[in-house]
């Protein structure tokens, strides 16, 4: 069946009531729709972090249940949105929403030949590309830094325009959905398909490296009145790919710790910094964060790349197995388990 025919993607229905983000404590929680309980679960973690009072606490719910009421009207309104936009959005540059070689760095290009060469191994492609720290984080140069500079500049002219505008996700308040803005179909999808799943199959066979069937794509902005930081999470995504698009900043760097199902008892984090038009792999479930700019505007293309015969046996963000509700576009990258071949089930991404 051909990507992204409603329908085919599902999405767990833990998204109702897991990883539920309370940005003024910085705390991810689940939440069953009882205050008592919460209470029960959180109230300790709360006070550690400065809800002491009622007031403090009943402010929280609140918080809670609206973002909770979010992601109900999630899908409704993201497909009003898209309409919106596709009717009534002028594109400045129209060319950047069909993917051409010439967008892509020439080295990236010789390394995804190489890739798809017959014999490509890991060594071979370590040969090629950076590897940042002995957790699997790999650098590597994805666009031309003409292509970036363009691409900001479609982006800041759909920020300035009327046109609706949804969060690129639960945690950043700041930048595009690529889907809604109609680049997913003919740029992200064949940048997945043609590019990004062939490095990732040497990369990650182990995460679903090798058949990576969706993607959520956005661009995350931090500027000094919007979002300055991103506190500690991992992803919804068996593999991500984060490119730096650009502008001129200053710190912001990324920060990583340990893969989410093999913590060490002192975690260990690495600084990583950005270098302009290059992207950084890393599995999804590593956990990271993004620490404050110091002046400048920042702009990171984020494709969170997932694979249905991975997380249809675990889903990545309750770990258990996930419980299937209808969605709209990609969803959440789940298919129903007929669909694939159980004789092909791969491994759930190992814990190392
Ligand atoms: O700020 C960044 O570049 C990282 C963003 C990120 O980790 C995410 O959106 O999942
Ligand atoms: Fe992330």
């Amino acid at each position: 069946m051909e990507a992204g025919v409603p329908g085919r993607f599902l999405a767990c229905a833990c998204f109702l009531r897991e990883n539920v983000f309370v940005p003024r404590y910085g705390l991810h929680l689940s939440y069953r729709g009882d205050a008592a309980r919460l209470r029960e679960d959180y109230g300790q973690a709360l006070r550690d972090r400065g809800c002491r009072s009622d007031q403090e606490f009943e402010a929280v719910v609140k918080e809670i249940e609206e973002e909770v009421e979010r992601r109900k009207q999630l899908d409704r309104h993201s497909r009003e949105r898209k309409a919106i936009i596709s009717q009534g959005y002028k594109p400045k540059h129209p060319e950047v929403y069909v993917l051409q070689d010439s967008f892509l760095d020439p080295e990236f290009l010789e390394i995804v030949k190489y890739c798809t060469s017959q014999g490509a191994d890991l060594q071979g492609l370590l040969h090629r590309v950076d590897s940042v720290s002995d957790k699997r984080i790999y650098r590597l140069p994805i666009f031309t830094h003409e292509f970036c500079r363009v691409f900001i500049e479609e982006l800041e002219n759909f920020e300035r325009s009327e046109m609706p505008k949804g969060r690129p996700n639960t945690m950043n308040n700041y930048g595009v959905l690529l889907n809604e803005l109609g680049l997913d179909d003919a740029l992200v999808t064949p940048l997945r398909e043609s590019y990004l799943q062939p490095v990732a199959s040497l990369l990650y066979p182990d995460c679903g490296g090798g058949r990576l069937d969706s993607h959520k794509a956005f661009v995350v902005k931090y500027a000094l009145h919007e979002d300055l930081d991103l506190s500690s999470h991992y992803d919804n995504a068996e593999v991500t790919l984060n490119v730096s698009l650009g502008k001129d900043f200053t710190e912001g760097n990324l920060y990583f710790a340990d893969f989410r199902q093999a913590p060490s008892p002192v975690p260990k984090y690495v600084e990583v910094e950005h270098v302009g038009s290059h992207g950084l792999f890393h599995r999804g479930g590593q956990i990271h964060g993004a620490l404050p700019i110091a002046s400048g505007e920042r702009w990171n293309l984020i494709v969170w790349m997932r694979s249905s015969a991975v997380r249809n046996q675990l889903c990545p963000m309750c770990n258990r197995k996930p419980e299937l509700v209808e969605a709209e576009g990609f969803a959440d990258g789940f298919t129903r388990s007929s669909e694939w071949n159980a004789a092909e089930t791969v491994d759930v991404c190992s814990l190392t």
